[in-house]
């Protein structure tokens, strides 16, 4: 019997037990996981593994000790930090993992998600925009084009945060081009092959939301016919 230890102990900088502290350090700079809102999720494929941070700390402090470490397989906890509780999306990261074999999934609490929940109705939509070339075609190998149409659906909130893991899943069914969920006064989901993938998605996503609602506010259409 062991108390998971081995799993988040590394001297290597990329253990995912280091890495979600890291960009959680990063995503704070961005006021994206502040006030203790969103957080990072990363699966370790070779080890069939899952690392989540806990639920309602200052993500920008985590430790590596912090770390959850669940196994992918019967999603049994291998390590559970004392007076400590995994994050309240671990429901909504299983589901980018389980539907799309995701690699690693953001959640974060970003102002311009936030104000595109409020602009846009079922959908953001964008187009003929440079930064969607960062984006992948997720059907098919390859990135997105300059004019092609970024699409990303928005889901209602709810009271707490686990319940919205059927909307979620419901979207990424019906969305199947999209990596990403927007939650409607709440904030976004994005995930990618890799914690690397999805750090760039994020960052792309996030670029396009904001110009999104500055593009709203001049009266410019988002998308190009
Ligand atoms: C002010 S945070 C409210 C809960 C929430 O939306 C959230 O993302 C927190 O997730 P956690 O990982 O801290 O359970
Ligand atoms: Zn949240």
């Amino acid at each position: 019997m062991t108390n998971g230890n081995e799993l988040i102990e590394s001297e290597n900088p990329m253990h995912p037990a280091r890495l979600i502290c890291e960009l959680c350090r990063n995503f704070y700079t961005h006021g994206w996981v502040t006030g203790t809102g969103g957080g990072i999720s990363i699966r370790d494929r070779e080890n069939g593994l899952i690392f989540l941070a806990p639920s309602g700390v200052q993500k920008e402090r985590i430790q590596p000790d912090n770390i959850f470490v669940m196994r992918y397989k019967d999603q049994e906890y291998l390590r559970t930090p004392t007076d400590l509780k995994p994050s309240a999306c671990t429901p909504l990261f299983l589901a980018a993992y389980t539907i799309r074999d995701a690699g690693a999934c953001i959640h974060t609490h970003s102002q311009s998600a936030v104000l595109c929940s409020l602009l846009f109705d079922k959908v953001f939509e964008i187009s003929n925009i440079e930064q969607i070339k960062a984006m992948p075609n997720v059907t098919r190998p390859g990135h997105m084009k300059y004019s092609d149409r970024l699409v990303i659906p928005i889901i209602e909130n709810t009271e707490k945060e686990e319940e919205l893991e059927g909307a979620l899943r419901q979207a990424i069914k019906e969305y199947p081009g999209t990596t990403a969920v927007i939650v409607r006064r709440h904030g976004i989901y994005v995930w990618g092959e890799t914690v690397w993938k999805a750090k760039v998605y994020n960052e792309a996503i996030d670029y396009l939301l904001e110009l999104g609602v500055k593009m709203k506010q001049m009266g410019i259409p988002t998308v190009k016919n």
